[in-house]
């Protein structure tokens, strides 16, 4: 049973997407214009549910443009995105089926609003449209979402932050938070944009261990960008590498051979391999 499953109208699209090599994501030929500038050109591909796939690609290579496209938060130029085999426009309810943590979470550190609140922020009613006692008097308690946000916590070992103001966390603590954030509800594709920019080193594997770990309890697609390369080589099924356009993609020995680095990331790559 997964964790937060939640009540949905598209109950057949759901266990479409439980079973194995289920198309979670589709793109093609995707591109992006930022201005006048091609921050995306002709991209395609898929992931399958289950799998955990990184991007990435030097700075600049459009891996948050991407993320955003799929996302559906900045319009794209053309070609096609499809989440759990619907057009991106055409998600509906199935859109709650995301999660994403972003690079940055920028919000006013000085807000009062609990570790325990946040979380609950991402949990919904199972019956969204009939007008439950909880609908009418929100500002009761719902035994039901207690139980979800305290065991979301526990399972990403945050529970002891559970009343703590969400202002005074530190960088890895809030992502274990997001993190809870997106686990409170049932959730088929979790997406990371560098989200784990500026966690320590030991934070970072934890982190790794923990998604992975998540993954295949909730038999989760994780889609992240990272720059860390070792990381993804260790923990991520496949690896997408971008510059603009699709470079390659396939498993971490493959993707992340030399001459696939080269062609990604240039000749800087060459001298950064050639001193380590
Ligand atoms: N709002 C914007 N307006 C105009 N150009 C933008 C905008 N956002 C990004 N760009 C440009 O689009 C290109 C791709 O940016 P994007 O942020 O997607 O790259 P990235 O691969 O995520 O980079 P990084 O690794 O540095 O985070 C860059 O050249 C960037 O300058």
């Amino acid at each position: 049973m997964r964790m937060g499953e939640a009540w949905d109208g598209n109950r057949r699209d759901l266990d479409a997407a439980f079973t194995r090599d289920y198309s979670i994501v589709k793109i093609e030929n995707l591109s992006v214009y930022r201005g006048s500038y091609t921050a995306l050109r002709d991209v395609s591909f898929e992931l399958k549910s289950g799998t955990n796939v990184a991007v990435v690609g030097p700075n600049g290579a459009g891996k948050s443009t991407l993320v955003q496209a799929i996302l559906g938060l900045i319009p794209r130029s053309s070609g096609r995105v499809e989440i759990m085999g619907r057009p991106l426009e055409k998600l509906g309810r199935l859109r709650s089926h995301l999660g994403y943590i972003p690079q940055t979470f920028l919000f006013d550190r000085t807000f009062p609003i609990s570790v325990g609140e946040v979380v609950g922020l991402g949990w919904q009613q199972r019956e969204p449209f009939s007008l439950s006692r909880i609908q009418r008097f929100p500002w009761q308690s719902n035994p039901e979402k207690e139980t979800a946000v305290m065991s979301a916590l526990r399972r990403v070992d945050a529970l002891h932050l559970r009343h703590r103001a969400v202002g005074v966390l530190s960088g890895g603590q809030l992502k274990r938070v997001l993190l809870a954030y997106c686990l409170v509800m049932s959730r088929q594709l979790l997406i990371l944009d560098e989200a784990l920019a500026g966690v320590d080193v030991q934070g970072e594997a934890d982190f790794y261990t923990l998604l992975n770990e998540l993954k295949t309890e909730q038999n989760w697609t994780v889609l992240q960008v990272s720059h860390d390369l070792n990381m993804v080589s260790r923990h991520c099924d496949r690896v997408i590498c971008l510059n603009q356009t699709l470079v390659c993609s396939g498993a971490p020995d493959i993707a992340l051979a030399p001459q696939n680095l080269l062609a990604t990331y240039g000749p800087a790559f060459a001298h950064y391999h050639h001193d380590h």
